[in-house]
């Protein structure tokens, strides 16, 4: 897609979905992957065609990668594991043993090519439990940081130098150095201190200019900050909570956004009739490819 009205929010689909979250794009196959995470589902869309595809897991699916065999690297509540999209197979890679009562959550290929994984405190009153993980091919999970109550909003500069991680309920947004060979993270400043009026932050996302996008997901806006935490837009989404976006489409600009209805009442489901759906918009500023999680050990050049 390569038309539309610039930052003008399109639903995608009448269809509505308890938790969406994690949109990822699919360039080679021109698809659009992301899952339903309470209902255990990760759902496909061959935006093209509008064709759909559904696989159903037996744990919440916090959050998935692509990978660079075809694969999908998906994390389940605890469970690390390989789903092969064309054939349907699965193959178990490794598990979280935490020991607490957490799940998965927001999640996202880094440039060193590992799968880096959030978890969030599964209490009702959430505590700072949660961890961030790096999780590569031959099944080792790494902690990289903890105390956090809704991991969320990775993403990462276009030269892979700097990583952006949020915790929803703090609600801040972090910045690390990050050693793109290594998969090391360091220097960690707080790069935006967030509230309702904006939204807390969910998922993100970079653009070529480095301004990282946030979805606000208690504000109902999806926000571009500038490298230093200039606000540059603000854009309501036609629904309240709106969760992750991603960029896609063949020229990269296109921002797709899921969002929820986690905890509606019938009465809150019949007033905002587009919670849980997903949009699309066209914008200016291409976003950054994400990276492939690599299958084998052998080191390839960045990017991507
Ligand atoms: O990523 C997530 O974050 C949200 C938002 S919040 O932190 O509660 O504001 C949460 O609803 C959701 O469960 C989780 O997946």
């Amino acid at each position: 897609m390569t038309g539309g009205v610039m930052y003008q929010p399109e639903i995608l689909s009448d269809e509505t979905f308890t938790l969406a979250e994690c949109p990822n794009w699919d360039a080679a196959n021109n698809r659009l992957y992301w899952t339903d995470i309470l209902n255990c589902k990760l759902h496909a869309l061959d935006v093209a065609t509008g064709l759909r595809k559904t696989w159903t897991f037996d744990s919440e699916l916090g959050c998935f990668g692509l990978t660079d065999q075809g694969r999908i690297i998906v994390a389940l509540r605890k469970d690390i594991l390989f789903l092969d999209p064309k054939t349907d197979a699965r193959a178990p890679l490794c598990r979280i043993e935490d020991g607490i009562n957490s799940r998965t959550n927001d999640g996202k290929i880094g440039p060193d090519g590992a799968f880096w994984v959030g978890t969030m405190d599964d209490n009702p009153e959430k505590m700072p439990i949660a961890s961030l993980y790096r999780i590569t091919a031959d099944g080792k999970i790494e902690e990289k940081a903890t105390g956090f109550k809704i991991s969320n909003g990775i993403a990462w500069s276009a030269d892979g130098a700097k990583m952006y991680h949020s915790d929803s309920r703090g609600p801040w947004v972090n910045r690390w150095d990050f050693d793109v060979a290594t998969g090391n993270i360091s220097n960690c400043t707080r790069y935006l201190d967030l509230d309702d009026r904006l939204g807390r932050p969910d998922g993100g996302a970079v653009d070529a200019e480095g301004c990282y996008w946030s979805a606000g997901v208690s504000a109902g806006n999806l926000n571009r900050f500038a490298p230093d935490g200039t606000l540059l837009k603000s854009i309501p989404m036609p629904m309240p909570n709106p969760t992750m976006p991603c960029f896609g489409g063949p020229d990269m600009k296109t921002l797709y956004v899921t969002s929820h209805q986690e905890g509606y009442s019938p009465e809150k489901r019949a007033e905002f009739p587009h919670a849980g759906k997903l949009v699309k918009l066209r914008v200016e500023v291409p976003g950054v490819p994400v990276t492939k999680f690599r299958e084998n050990s052998e080191r390839r050049a960045y990017p991507r």
